[in-house]
C-alpha cells in the first residue's frame, strides 16, 4: 500500500518552507524553500511566487492528500472588491504604528469605568482592558494597530478595503484556488483562519471565539469589512470545512485551517504543560502552552491561542536570529567563526554587552530604540568579545522573554530550542548558561512546517487527536550558570 502524503508550508518572515510529510509518521519526504525579499512592508505577491518556487523545489503537490499552512503571525493585508490588495503588507515587525498602540490603549482606557477595581491612571487601565478583551495589550506588532495607521495615514487606501486578513489566510484562500478578479467581486467570503492566528489581531476574542467588531471600529472607524472565516475554533480535530476549504487546491487535496506559525510549532513540537519552546527565527519567541486563558495584566505577554483549543502565552522580541547575522556582517565571518571568535572571549566578554535593539524593539516596548554597544574600552573592543556580545545579546533578551513566561506563573520543565538560530554552534554552547536551565535541542528540522503537516495530517484523519509523531530530541544541552552575564545585560538594559 503506498503511503499516504501530506504538506505543511510554513510562510515565515524570511521564506516560505514546504515540508511534504508522511501522514502516519511525521517523518520529511521532500523539502524545498523559497526566500522572500527583505523589508518590513511587503507585497504579498512575493510570497504567492515563493510559495510557487518552494513547491516546485518540493516535487509538487499532486501526490499530496491534504495541506496546511502556518505563517509569521498579525501582518496586516488589506483586499479591495476585487480582491487585490490595496497596498504592501505591513509586517509584525514594522513599527510605524506604535503611535497608534499607544492611541487605542489610551481610549480604551479613558472610556467610560465599568469595574471600580481599574487603575486611576489611564494608560495602566487601558493595558488592562485591552488583555482582558483580547488577551493582550498593544504594541506596533499587532495587526488592529496597523489598521488604524491605515485609517489615519492613508484615508484612500482604508476607503478601499474590502477584507482584512493575515499572510497565512490570505496563502491559504490563493492556495484554495482563489485570487483577484478583473471584474465584479473576488471570493472574499472563501478567506478562512484559525484561532491561533486570528488572537495576534487584537479584533478576536479567543474565549468567545468571536471578531470583536468594537474594537476593530476604533480603528478603522467602520465594520463593514469581511474578516476571514474562523474554521476549527474547539481545536479537536482541525477538520477542514469542505464549503470552503479544498475545492480547488492543486491534485484535489484538502486544506485544513492553518495557523500562527508560534502555534503551529506547538503543535509541531507536540508541546505540553511544563514545555517551554524558545524559537530563534527572525522573532525570538518564548512560549508555553496553557488550558486556560492567559491574562498578563502588565501586557508584556501576548495571550494568543494555541491551534487545539488551548492557548499559547508568549514573549515575542522583534530581533531575534537577526542579531547573529549582524554581528557576522559586521566581524565578516560565517557562523562557525563566529563561534569560535565568541568561544576565545568568556562570559560577560570582558565588559562589554550588546542591547541588540536594531529594528527597535517589542520585549521591551521600545519602538524606536536602536542597538547599543556599552562597556566598550580600548583594552576590551576586540573581535572575540565583540563576537561574544552578539552571542550573549540573543540570549539576553530571550532571558528576558523567559522570565515574562515563569512570571505567568508557567512551569518550565523543559525548554525546547527551536528556529533557524538552533542551528548556531555559538547559541548551543551558551544558551544553558545564560538561561540558567538545560536545553532539549529538537532534531534540526522545521517544526512551524511540521505543526501544519500534522494539523493536515489531522484533519484528514477526521480523528479527535492529532496523529502521535515520534519528536526526535538531537541532545540536551547543559553548562554551568553564568548570572553574572545577565546580570551586566540587565543594568545596562534598565
Ligand atoms: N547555519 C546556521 N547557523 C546559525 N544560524 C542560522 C543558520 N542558518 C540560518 N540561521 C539563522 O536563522 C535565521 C532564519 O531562521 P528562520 O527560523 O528560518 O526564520 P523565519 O522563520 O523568521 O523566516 C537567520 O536569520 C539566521 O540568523
Ligand atoms: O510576531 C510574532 C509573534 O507574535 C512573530 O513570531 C512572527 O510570527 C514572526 O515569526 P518568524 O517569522 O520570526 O518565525
Amino acid at each position: 500500500m503506498s503511503r499516504v502524503l501530506v504538506a505543511g508550508v510554513d510562510t515565515s518572515t524570511q521564506s516560505c518552507k514546504v515540508r511534504v510529510t508522511d501522514a502516519l509518521t511525521g517523518e520529511v519526504v521532500r523539502f524545498g524553500q523559497a526566500k522572500h525579499p527583505d523589508g518590513t512592508s511587503i507585497n504579498p505577491q512575493y510570497w504567492w511566487e515563493a510559495f510557487l518556487e518552494a513547491k516546485e523545489q518540493a516535487g509538487g503537490l499532486d501526490d499530496v492528500s491534504a495541506l496546511a499552512v502556518g505563517g509569521q503571525q498579525h501582518g496586516m493585508v488589506l483586499l479591495d472588491k476585487q480582491g487585490n490588495v490595496v497596498r504592501d503588507a505591513l509586517l509584525w515587525n514594522d513599527t510605524r504604528s506604535a503611535v497608534q498602540a499607544e492611541s487605542l490603549i489610551n481610549e480604551l482606557g479613558a472610556a467610560t469605568p465599568t469595574e471600580n477595581d481599574e487603575p486611576e491612571d489611564v494608560h495602566a487601565r487601558g493595558v488592562q482592558r485591552w488583555v482582558k478583551a483580547v488577551g493582550s495589550s498593544l504594541v506596533a506588532s499587532l495587526t488592529i494597530t496597523k489598521v488604524a495607521w491605515v485609517a489615519q495615514n492613508e484615508p484612500e487606501n482604508a476607503s478601499r478595503i474590502a477584507a482584512i486578513c493575515l499572510p497565512h489566510d490570505w496563502l491559504s484562500w490563493r492556495i484554495a484556488g482563489n485570487g483577484p478578479v478583473s471584474h465584479g467581486r473576488a471570493n472574499l467570503d472563501a478567506l478562512f483562519t484559525d484561532r491561533s492566528d486570528a488572537s495576534g489581531t487584537a479584533y478576536f476574542d479567543s474565549v468567545s471565539n468571536e471578531y470583536c467588531y468594537d474594537l476593530l471600529e476604533r480603528a478603522l472607524g467602520r465594520t463593514d469589512v469581511i474578516l476571514p472565516r474562523i474554521i476549527n475554533t474547539n481545536g479537536t480535530g482541525a477538520i477542514a470545512d469542505p464549503e470552503i476549504a479544498g475545492k480547488n487546491v492543486e491534485g484535489g487535496c484538502i486544506i485544513a485551517a492553518g495557523g500562527g506559525d508560534n502555534a503551529m510549532a506547538a503543535l509541531g513540537l507536540g508541546m505540553t504543560s511544563g514545555d517551554v519552546s524558545v524559537s530563534l527565527g527572525t522573532s525570538g519567541v518564548a512560549a508555553a502552552v496553557s488550558d486556560s486563558p492567559a491574562y498578563d495584566l502588565s501586557g508584556a505577554i501576548a495571550g494568543f491561542a494555541d491551534c487545539t483549543g488551548r492557548w499559547l502565552p508568549l514573549a515575542c522580541t522583534i530581533n531575534g536570529s537577526r542579531i547573529l547575522d549582524a554581528g557576522r556582517r559586521a566581524l565578516g565571518v560565517d557562523y562557525d567563526e563566529l563561534a569560535y571568535l565568541a568561544e576565545t572571549s568568556v562570559p560577560g566578554a570582558h565588559g562589554i554587552t550588546l542591547i541588540p535593539y536594531f529594528d527597535g524593539e517589542r520585549t521591551p516596548n521600545r519602538p524606536n530604540a536602536k542597538a547599543q554597544f556599552l562597556g566598550l574600552t580600548l583594552e576590551n573592543t576586540t573581535r572575540e568579545n565583540m563576537a561574544r556580545a552578539f552571542v550573549e545579546a540573543v540570549l539576553c533578551s530571550q532571558r528576558d522573554c523567559l522570565e515574562f513566561v515563569k512570571n505567568l506563573g508557567a512551569k518550565v520543565n523543559r525548554i525546547l530550542l527551536i528556529g533557524g538560530g538552533a542551528k548556531s554552534p555559538a547559541i548551543r554552547a551558551y544558551a544553558p548558561s545564560i538561561w540558567e536551565h538545560d536545553v532539549e535541542l529538537p532534531e534540526t528540522d522545521e517544526y512551524v512546517a511540521i505543526g501544519a503537516a500534522r494539523q493536515a495530517a489531522w484533519a484528514l484523519s477526521k480523528a479527535q487527536q492529532a496523529p502521535q509523531w515520534q519528536l526526535t530530541i538531537e541532545g540536551t544541552l547543559t553548562g554551568a550558570a553564568t548570572p553574572e552575564v545577565y546580570k551586566q545585560y540587565a543594568q545596562y538594559r534598565g
